[in-house]
């Protein structure tokens, strides 16, 4: 079966998406325009600036269909400010921030402060064997989620509080998000997940 993944190419690491999904196996494309997004069949929203990416969303006409395509069961992988779109709620956002939802969660934007701003961390991570290598950039944890959230990874115990224990990669049903960047590693275990995610879901592009 083929499947076509996009990653949305309005800001960020777009390329390392690309290449890290092809390597697990994927097609790929990258999406700005509404027609690229009803001709995926799964979705990658990179890091970034979730302020920015929630802005020019709705600049290139994207927002809406996004959300319906979200609500109608596209899978889609958010990392980073990507997790940060994909959640119901936000803290610390800016007053005028929205986002497109899907994922019942609260999320904390740079929830790390600056001691920790940007660090790495092995995580155990659920139904990987081995540990994964964690990179955190001005990342978001999950403050709270809901009960059908399955987690997949926290900040091992070792951590300062509060740092210990958050919540960072989870899963509800098509939808992935991960407060960290596995694309940047060279391990591509997530990704991997994720095109398994896509391939169970089946085609769900608009168009033929
Ligand atoms: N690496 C990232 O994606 C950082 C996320 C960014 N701090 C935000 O709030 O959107």
């Amino acid at each position: 079966m083929t499947i076509t993944i996009g990653v949305l190419a309005l800001q960020g690491d777009v390329r390392e998406h690309r290449a890290a999904l092809e390597e697990a196996g994927a097609s790929t494309v990258a999406v700005r325009r509404p027609s690229e997004l009803e001709a995926v069949d799964g979705l990658v929203l990179p890091g970034g600036e979730s302020t920015t990416i929630d802005k020019l969303l709705r600049i290139f006409s994207l927002r809406d269909l996004l959300r319906e395509r979200i609500a109608a069961g596209l899978p889609v992988y958010g990392s980073c400010a990507g997790m940060i779109l994909l959640a119901d709620r936000v803290l610390g956002g800016t007053s005028d921030q929205q986002t497109l939802g899907g994922l019942d969660v609260t999320v904390r934007r740079n929830a790390f402060g600056r001691q920790v701003d940007s660090f790495e961390a092995d995580l155990s991570f659920d139904g990987l064997a081995e540990p994964v290598h964690a990179v955190f950039i001005r990342a978001p944890w999950i403050e709270e989620a809901g009960e059908g959230v399955e987690v997949l990874a926290r900040i091992p115990s070792g951590y300062p509080a509060p740092v210990a224990g958050k919540i960072v990669a989870v899963r509800q049903g098509s939808l992935v998000a991960t407060s960290f960047h596995p694309e940047i590693t060279g391990d591509h275990r997530v990704h991997e997940l994720f095109v398994r995610v896509v391939r169970e879901a089946g085609p769900t592009s608009v168009k033929e």
